[in-house]
């Protein structure tokens, strides 16, 4: 992988996200070139074009700085930025540089999330950042034309070269969406999209938000565990360790799922951003040379903060289902409280549950132990816990945003370690093509149906029903034959 030969095998790729965060002076090479210089400028235009942002001096359409940013993407052009920025929204550092800013986000296609993401924001003080490795993805670009319509709108067409920005590898469909080439940020295939949150995907929201220094710091802590990896012999090397752990739990203990548990609030949107990392990467039913697997390969991954986890689904963990667990926690919270006359500070409190918990799964409680609390006999078989379960504890110094990158790089080479011990491509992600394709057929039957009264058709019954049924109500709520008069 560090070498930048193509070992994602299907596309034809290098594998290279460690170059996004490698020193200036790395020499990394993918086809022969050594392509850290041009990650260095699209850094360096993204910390000038930042600074200009938050300096005031870049100003909109009607002459006001703008001081909130959505970020339109979807998958791995927003999870991963999503995760680093509920991570640093606390952390006094940055949350001092992000004073008076906002950082949104719009993913889903439901318009819902769209009127979510821009309610109270007033598009004269709003950048819109179009995040979209391909610049194709359905979802972004329908959210992308509809903010647009909302700038545009407000503030007329000439407004979206001051409001209007992008991050793409396909700085060709960027110019012919509107968006000015001068204020387009550039990466490339060699950065699968899952892996890309240290491309411009995320450090340009980000930057804008925090600041660039702020960023650098996490791309510092993402490189010193890609160092780490690189370096350290296998008996010491923590992602090493981790896969094989992973590895062990799944393959040879059979436990296919993996409960991810941040004992801190700031990084609830860890879990979903390593259920991408983790399952579309590892998901696979095939070896990287196409023979069918005689194992399963990949994770169930899904989580919550300690200890809204434990007030939940953590029933199943302790007596259910055996779910090899995760615990991440810190030693110094990034908000710390201690009330006068309280046992225990609100962080030592959140923390003695993060001990407690691997411990009640490690051992357990026998019937023997609660015979002796003389527990009523007919309860013992409910109150037993077998023990015996995994789990594996991170205890993190702080979380600042080189603790952050520390954690996200833990995890992609854990995930990759899994992929190579598997014999899998992790870097594609084939499967997630025939859903788009059947939805394309869907959009084209709603289209005809709608327009030009056309049956429901070629769609298996299941299916052809609840598409007859939702048809006939018209997307404004009126009937289908009014709609198809009016035309909408
Ligand atoms: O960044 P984009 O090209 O818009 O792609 C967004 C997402 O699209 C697909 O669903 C892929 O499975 C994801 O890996 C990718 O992150």
């Amino acid at each position: 992988m560090f070498k930048g030969e193509k070992i994602n095998t299907t596309e034809n790729r290098s594998v290279l996200h460690v170059a996004l965060r490698a020193p200036r002076d790395a020499v990394i090479n993918s086809d022969g070139v050594n392509v850290v210089p041009e990650v260095w400028a699209v850094k360096d235009k993204i910390k000038q074009f930042s600074e200009t942002f938050r300096s005031g001096s870049w100003v909109g359409a009607t002459g006001k700085p703008l001081t909130n940013v959505v970020s339109v993407g979807i998958g791995g052009s927003f999870l991963g930025p999503l995760f680093v920025h509920t991570a640093l929204q606390t952390d006094p550092e940055a949350a001092e540089a992000a004073k008076g800013r906002q950082l949104r986000f719009l993913a889903n296609v439901d318009p819902v999330d769209v009127a979510r993401s821009i309610k109270d924001l007033d598009p004269a003080t709003t950048l819109v950042v179009v995040v979209s490795k391909t610049f194709t993805t359905a979802e972004t670009m329908l959210n992308a034309r509809t903010i647009k319509e909302w700038i545009v709108s407000s503030l007329g067409p000439q407004a979206v070269s001051k409001h209007m920005i992008a991050v793409s590898t396909n700085l060709k469909l960027v110019k012919e969406f509107g968006i000015d080439p001068n204020n387009a940020f550039a990466f490339w295939d060699w950065v699968g999209g899952r892996y890309s949150v240290c491309s411009a995907v995320g450090v340009l929201p980000l930057s804008l938000q925090y600041g660039f220094p702020i960023v650098q710091k996490f791309l510092e802590g993402a490189s010193s565990i890609d160092n780490h990896v690189h370096t350290s012999s296998f008996e010491k090397n923590i992602p090493v360790l981790l896969g094989l752990l992973s590895v062990w739990n799944v393959s040879f203990l059979g436990y296919p799922a993996r409960a991810i548990l941040p004992y801190c609030q700031a990084l609830e949107k860890l879990a979903p951003h390593i259920q991408q990392l983790s399952m579309e990467s590892n998901g696979k039913g095939v070896s990287i040379d196409g023979v069918r697997l005689p194992f399963e390969a990949g994770e169930i991954d899904f989580g919550e903060p300690g200890t809204n986890g434990q007030h939940s689904f953590y029933q199943l963990i302790h007596q259910g289902r055996v779910i090899p667990c995760d615990f991440i926690g810190v030693i110094k919270s990034q908000q710390p409280v201690y009330l006068k006359g309280e046992t225990v500070s609100n962080h030592d409190e959140l923390m003695s549950n993060f001990f407690a918990q691997p411990d009640a799964l490690a051992y357990g409680k026998t019937p023997e132990q609660l015979h002796s609390e003389k527990v009523p006999e007919n309860l013992i078989p409910h109150k037993t816990f077998q023990g015996n379960r995994p789990s594996l504890s991170f205890l993190l110094s702080s979380l600042s945003a080189y603790e952050i990158g520390q954690l996200l790089s833990i995890y992609e080479h854990r995930i990759a370690v899994q992929g190579f011990i598997w014999g899998i491509n992790s870097f594609d992600q084939w499967g997630v093509e025939l859903g788009k394709s059947l939805a394309s057929t869907v959009r084209k039957q709603l289209h005809a149906s709608r327009m030009e009264g056309k049956p429901v058709e070629g769609f298996n019954p299941s299916s052809a029903s609840l598409l007859t049924r939702f048809l006939a109500v018209g997307p404004f709520g009126c009937s289908a034959m009014l709609c198809h008069l009016l035309r909408i």
